[in-house]
């Protein structure tokens, strides 16, 4: 078997949400050796593949080292897919009521999760991003507010919104757990080795 890329160090996931965290660790376990940093990256602005991919550029440069990252969406069909990236703001803002409310004027209340994943081998390295989708819609909230908007998103096929299934059953079908399976088909095609220091 050729042998891989080499990686100076594993991959560090940059992330300022520990929710995030928690999940990509449930997710992953062992299958990829990561390590973790807490760092609030800016939040950018644009069309979500280039704001993942930027996000990758940004925290490549802060660890000066292979990185991975994540954006993550919420995207209202009615909306043509807005609040998309700006979701964060969007829940700060005007909370789970307010989202709501956005799509009291349509009929449509469908909706998707998106996760996207920028993986930078290093600084000077173009990102490659892994793109995960959930289609549900929007309903009031339902289940506990741990997380996000988790309580207002019901997965298509199912009749708990994400905050009331248990976790591993969120982890099954998320978004997250989705661009996942293409991280790790990813690490497995290119075989990375990693030297330890
Ligand atoms: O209910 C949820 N279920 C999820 O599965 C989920 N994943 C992310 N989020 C929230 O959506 C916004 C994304 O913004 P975001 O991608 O910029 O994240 P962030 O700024 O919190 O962390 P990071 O950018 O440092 O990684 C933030 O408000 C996150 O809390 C979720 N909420
Ligand atoms: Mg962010």
């Amino acid at each position: 078997m050729a042998s891989g890329s080499l990686l100076l160090r594993p991959v560090t996931f940059v992330t300022g949400n520990a929710k995030k965290l928690e999940e990509v660790r449930a997710i992953l376990g062992n299958s990829i050796p990561f390590q973790s940093l807490k760092l609030e990256l800016p939040e950018l602005q644009g069309e979500p593949e280039e704001i993942s991919k930027e996000k990758a550029r940004l925290a490549a440069k802060e660890v000066n080292g292979p990185v991975l990252v994540e954006d993550t969406c919420l995207c209202f069909n009615a909306l043509n897919g807005l609040p998309g990236p700006y979701i964060k703001w969007f829940l700060q803002k005007i909370g789970h009521e307010g989202l709501n409310n956005l799509l009291k004027a349509y009929d449509d209340k469908s909706a998707y999760a998106m996760c996207i994943f920028s993986l930078a081998l290093g600084p000077n390295e173009e990102p490659v991003s892994f793109v995960g989708k959930t289609m549900g819609k929007i309903v009031l909230p339902r289940g506990p507010p741990d997380f996000g908007w988790d309580p207002i998103f019901e997965p298509d096929g199912y009749q708990l919104t994400y905050a009331e299934m248990p976790k591993d059953e969120k982890n099954k079908i998320s978004h997250r757990s989705r661009a996942l399976s293409l991280v790790r088909a990813q690490f497995a095609a290119a075989n990375y080795t990693f030297q330890s220091r």
